[in-house]
């Protein structure tokens, strides 16, 4: 660092010794930041790169609070909102992001979609991916699949099909030494070239998935320019059709260096870029600990030069998608396992459909008898079953289109034709919705947290003054009188229940006589 510093090492070296920032970003899928600046129990401070990213005092613990729960705030180091920032993402844009667990930037860009366009959010770490459906589940999103797989094999299902895709890249992490001294401990040399192979594949496969116009945002965060400049300049020089595209002035970033594509500054000479690709990288952008608020990181955002593809919402991705569909090719995702009913459910009579038809006994007399396992319900009973959930407690004004993708006994709704995922590690088909149980419909806890309360025929807003948001969250038991639910339509009181903090929605409960019982899943309890 001293060789590449120089006169500001110094200044670098010092601040290690400052204390680290710590950041939240509001989930504007569930508040808007006016909204947040009401309630919010911290002292916040913007962070200049990120409308919705504030400075928040540090040792605050904002993990342990219950808007936390209710997915208003996601935890984000302030540098690391920069990356999905420069992505731009609007409104029915289809996004990749490539490297994306636990999901810090994919929930930051599947709030600018706003529920409108595709997410494909994914991680080669199978465990990773486990926190990454989470933390979308927690956020309230409703169009992301989530997939474990290789960047190589993402690129045959889907050649040319995104307009924007974000490389969070695996790196050796130098940009995080403060925040984690452990990775400071970890670094060995050999990380910086091992990175580097990794990060020429990822981006290799990246400009294959991008349809012509599109825009691919490559960030790290580390120092090493081995990582950083070298790989975009090697990147201009293998795809001439690509550019890189100035961050915003007014965020205050450093500029890339292409001063240090040569020894001293990187180990030996490289003669796999062209001049004019490295001249391109002094328009990349850096965060340096000792110039702004927040640890290190480098961002490019790199423009492919074609005709651009015009945005486009969810209809004409659903119609497009049906244009692609050929009847011989299709397979279900995966062969459908049959909920096993053990208490045989009423036939099911109708319910809404998501164009708003009814399904009048759609699904009866299709079960078959399975011996002592009991009655089989097939996908489309599941279905149907869905329809009468969503008819009997949700409102005209829940917003659950979607392709259904059945997995076993559960069911999801898709943003996407699940022909496109034949094949592929997939941890999430799209907003699970809810399963089959003892031949009933169970509605998921990730469709409670996607409704807002005016969504759901029956709504109670704990308070969080008297504790009882928390006693929720913890798996209690409550007594909530008649007078306190919200049920529109004339809905019966008796039944599902929209819990939330004030509009914010935590989860279900069932009600009766008094008594809120309490359905929050035990994996996402307050501990
Ligand atoms: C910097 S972290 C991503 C952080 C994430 N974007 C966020 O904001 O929360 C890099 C991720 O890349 C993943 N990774 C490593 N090699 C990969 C590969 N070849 N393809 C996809 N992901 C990879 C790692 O498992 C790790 O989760």
């Amino acid at each position: 660092m001293q060789t590449l510093l120089g006169e500001e090492y110094p200044d670098f070296a010092a601040s290690y010794d400052h204390p680290r920032y710590a950041g939240i970003r509001i989930n504007t899928l569930k508040i808007s930041p006016e909204a947040f600046a009401k309630l919010t129990p911290f002292e916040l401070k913007p962070v200049p790169w990120c409308e919705t990213g504030y400075y928040i005092e540090e040792g605050r613990k904002p993990g342990k609070h219950p808007y936390y729960h209710a997915g208003l705030y996601y935890i984000q180091e302030p540098s690391a909102m920069a990356p999905a920032e420069a992505l731009d993402v609007q409104p029915g844009d289809r996004v990749l992001d490539l490297c994306a667990a636990p999901g810090g930037k994919s929930t930051q860009i599947a709030a600018r979609l706003q529920g409108q366009g595709v997410l494909v959010t994914n991680d080669v770490s199978e465990l990773r991916t486990k926190a990454l459906a989470k933390n979308m589940e927690l956020y309230g999103v409703k169009n992301a699949i989530v997939l474990n797989e290789s960047p190589e094999r993402i690129l045959q299902a889907f050649p040319g099909y995104f307009n924007k895709i974000l490389i969070d890249a695996p790196c050796s992490g130098e940009g995080m030494f403060r925040k984690d001294e452990d990775m400071a401990r970890q670094w060995e040399k050999h990380s910086v070239e091992v990175c580097s192979v990794m990060q020429r594949d990822i981006l290799k496969s990246a400009a294959g998935m991008l349809a012509p116009g599109g825009t691919i945002v490559y960030s790290t965060c580390t120092f090493a320019p081995e990582e950083d400049e070298a790989q975009i300049a090697e990147f201009l020089t293998r795809h001439p059709d690509f550019e890189v595209v100035p961050l915003p002035a007014e965020w205050g970033l450093a500029k890339g260096r292409p001063d240090w594509l040569h020894p001293p500054y990187m180990n030996e000479e490289q003669d796999v870029y062209t001049d004019e690709a490295a001249a391109q990288t002094g328009d990349t952008g850096r965060l340096w600990p000792h110039r702004i608020k927040g640890e290190g990181h480098f961002v490019a955002v790199l423009r492919h030069t074609g005709q651009p593809v015009q945005a486009q919402n969810a209809d004409q991705i659903q119609a497009q998608d049906q244009d692609l569909i050929q009847e011989d090719s299709w397979l279900p995702v995966k062969p459908v396992e049959p909920a096993k009913l053990s208490n045989p459910a009423k036939p099911v009579q109708s319910g809404k459909s998501k164009t708003g038809k009814t399904d009048k006994g759609k699904g009866r007399g299709k079960r078959q008898e399975s011996g002592a396992a009991g009655v089989m319900l097939n996908q489309e009973e599941l279905l149907a079953a869905w329809r009468q959930f969503a008819g009997q407690n949700l409102s005209d004004k829940a917003g659950t289109a979607g392709y259904p993708v059945f997995f076993g006994t559960n069911l999801y709704l898709s943003p996407l034709d699940p022909y496109r995922l034949n094949g592929l590690k997939t941890v999430r088909p799209g907003w699970y919705v809810g399963s089959a149980k003892n031949g009933r419909f169970v509605p998921g806890q990730p469709l409670a947290a996607a409704l807002r309360p005016e969504e759901s025929l029956r709504s109670v807003r704990l308070s969080l003054e008297d504790g009882e948001a928390v006693r929720y969250l913890k798996g209690e038991t409550l007594q909530v009188s008649e007078d306190r639910l919200n049920c529109l339509n004339d809905s019966q009181p008796k039944g599902y229940v929209l819990v939330g903090i004030g509009d914010y929605s935590l989860g279900w409960a069932k009600w009766q006589d008094g008594m809120l019982k309490n359905e929050y899943p035990a994996g996402w309890r307050w501990t």
